[in-house]
């Protein structure tokens, strides 16, 4: 009865790597329409190399799955694939990072990326009512320079993009290392936001705050080993794009029952659950809120206070706010009908 509600529940999706939805059937599909070869020669066998035991453990197979990803239609394919998947859970709209350099650097052009992803998110709104932002990210593992080239090659299609992001290889990699990209980012009237805390210590979500001036923060698991930066948080009213199956399989805990988001919750963050990476990581955005609310063992109105959570902490206009509130609003009336 509650999973059924958590699926049909109307909410958004606010941390998401497009990337991180190709799943092994659509890779080995494109895999052969790119005359690609895979080191996997099934299905089963790439999944069964899906156990991960930490973040770089599991980054190494996700970019090595990202080169099937060549032409417009592909990264067309993908997202749209993630949406049909997401529509059917209850999903409203969507907030989803791409990292530009994993497929610059293999020659695909920012215009091929850009525009496959982008016209399937416009697709999808038209065609399925799932509205959308779009956030490019920087993989921090590489240098400020390379980062400040894809500023650059970025530039044209600003229009398109609501926030710039930061991903990849946390631990040695600070958000200070990219106070001057981020900087010129600001300075072009764009939002930012940084993955910190998940398994980097909690100087480097308040790296991010003072130096990145980040406007939401990704994971932020660790905050709570500081007391004064959860002081901070609240006083900022920044939220946080918690993951649990991500965190679950990249081991950042290690059951479901010890998740942070309960104790963040009770603290006054506004925290959100989202999926990450989900043909990775086990589920997509309702089995991440299925799987909480039994572990946690949450009330419905707790659940119903994270989907509203995860419209608040998004970044769209204050008329678009209610009316995703509003189709919660209705659901609720129709469901307990
Ligand atoms: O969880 C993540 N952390 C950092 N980088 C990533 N890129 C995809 N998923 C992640
Ligand atoms: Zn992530």
């Amino acid at each position: 009865m509650m999973n059924y509600f958590l699926t049909k529940l109307p909410k958004a999706e606010l941390h998401l790597h497009i990337e991180g939805t190709l799943e092994p059937e659509l890779m080995f599909l494109l895999a052969q329409r790119n005359h690609i070869t895979l080191k996997y020669d099934s299905v089963e066998a790439l999944r069964e190399a899906y156990n991960f035991q930490n973040l770089q453990d599991f980054l190494d197979l996700y970019y090595e799955g990202a080169a099937v990803l060549i032409h417009e239609k592909d990264f067309y394919d993908l997202t749209m694939a993630y949406l049909k998947r997401v529509h059917q859970d209850g999903t409203i709209h969507v907030e989803i990072f791409f990292d530009p350099q994993t497929h610059t650097h293999r020659g695909v052009s920012m215009e091929t990326i850009v525009r496959g992803i982008h016209r399937a998110l416009e697709d999808g709104k038209r065609w399925l009512g799932v509205t959308y932002v779009l956030i490019p990210s920087f993989l921090r593992h590489l240098s400020e320079e390379d980062a400040l080239k894809t500023w650059e090659e970025l530039k044209p299609f600003l229009p398109f993009f609501g926030a710039i992001g930061l991903d990849s290889s946390e631990k040695g990699n600070p958000p200070s290392k990219f106070k001057n990209v981020f900087q010129e980012v600001r300075n072009a009237g764009l939002r930012v936001v940084a993955h910190a805390g998940e398994e980097g210590p909690a100087e480097y979500i308040w790296d991010a705050m003072n130096t990145l001036k980040i406007d939401r923060i990704d994971h932020g698991n660790r905050s709570l080993e500081d007391l004064e930066l959860m002081a901070a948080i609240h006083k900022a009213d920044l939220a946080m794009t918690l993951c649990p199956l991500s965190n679950l399989s990249l081991k950042v805990v290690a059951d479901l029952v010890d998740h942070p988001l309960q104790e963040l919750m009770d603290r006054g963050v506004r925290v959100t659950i989202n999926s990450d990476d989900p043909a990775y990581f086990g589920g997509y955005l309702a089995q991440n809120y299925i799987s909480l609310q039994q572990s946690l063992q949450l009330t419905k109105e707790q659940m119903i206070q994270l989907a509203r959570n995860s419209f608040d902490a998004s970044f769209i206009t204050e008329t678009h706010r209610i009316e995703l509130h509003k189709q919660l609003d209705n659901f609720l009336e129709a469901y307990d009908k």
